[in-house]
């Protein structure tokens, strides 16, 4: 977001008068009460490529094992939060640029926080990455062609992108810049759901 935005004209105008408070009980002593290592489990991919059905999955798996845990996923976040976004470079930026700050709260909160997020900017990631401390931020990339992706299409929307009826779509006339070291990659074009669930697991707990 540039510097001209309202949100940052504002901010600008009261940070000065804006003063940190410390609490008493730390991320140490949320973390503890819940008996597990906070982390963000930060999934990125095209449309279509199944973060949300892993997102899903593997949030299932976590709890069944007592985990405490919260999913954020981009359809959802776009209904509440982030509703006056659109799929601009630009508010996709913001977009992640807020989700990521209220997962760096939620992993504060001492819970294992499962993101499902196009995320197309490398930029924005490793931004997001920035917020946490070693090790507490996974970067997963779901990865499937386009050409999978395409025909997968759950919810019809590359037909109305082909159709131009959805503009600046990811993978078709917006970009998508897939990780260079993801923590993890997990290929759902060739493993099925309860693999690549299996593969997070594992690379996770
Ligand atoms: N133009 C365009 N491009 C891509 N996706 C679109 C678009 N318009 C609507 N949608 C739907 O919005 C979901 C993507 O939201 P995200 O918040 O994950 O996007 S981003 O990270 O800000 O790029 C995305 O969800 P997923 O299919 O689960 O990825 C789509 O359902
Ligand atoms: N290995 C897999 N992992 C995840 N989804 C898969 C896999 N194989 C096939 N799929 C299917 O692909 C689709 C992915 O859709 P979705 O999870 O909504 O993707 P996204 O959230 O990335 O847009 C679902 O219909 C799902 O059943």
């Amino acid at each position: 977001m540039s510097d001209k935005s309202p949100y940052q004209e504002k901010a600008n105008e009261s940070k000065a008068h804006v003063v940190w408070h410390e609490s008493n009980i730390s991320k140490a002593d949320r973390a503890k009460v819940k008996d597990q290592k906070p982390k963000c489990i930060w999934l990125t991919g095209l449309s279509g490529s199944g973060k949300s059905t892993l997102a899903n999955a593997l949030e299932v798996a976590l709890t069944e094992q007592g985990k405490h845990t919260y999913l954020l996923d981009g359809d959802n976040v776009r209904h509440g939060l982030n509703k006056n976004l659109g799929m601009s470079d630009e508010d996709r930026t913001e977009n992640i640029r807020r989700v990521s700050e209220v997962a760096k709260l939620m992993v504060d909160a001492g819970l294992i926080v499962v993101t499902a997020f196009i995320s197309p900017f490398r930029a924005d990631r490793d931004a997001a990455r920035e917020l946490f401390e070693d090790g507490e931020f996974v970067e997963v990339f779901v990865d499937a062609p386009l050409e999978e992706c395409e025909k997968r299409d759950p919810k019809g929307l590359y037909q109305k992108a082909r159709q131009g009826i959805i503009k600046e779509f990811t993978g078709i006339d917006s970009p998508y810049e897939a990780p260079e070291k993801p923590e993890v990659v997990v290929n759902t074009a060739e493993n099925d759901i309860e693999a690549c669930v299996k593969q997070l697991i594992a690379a996770i707990i």
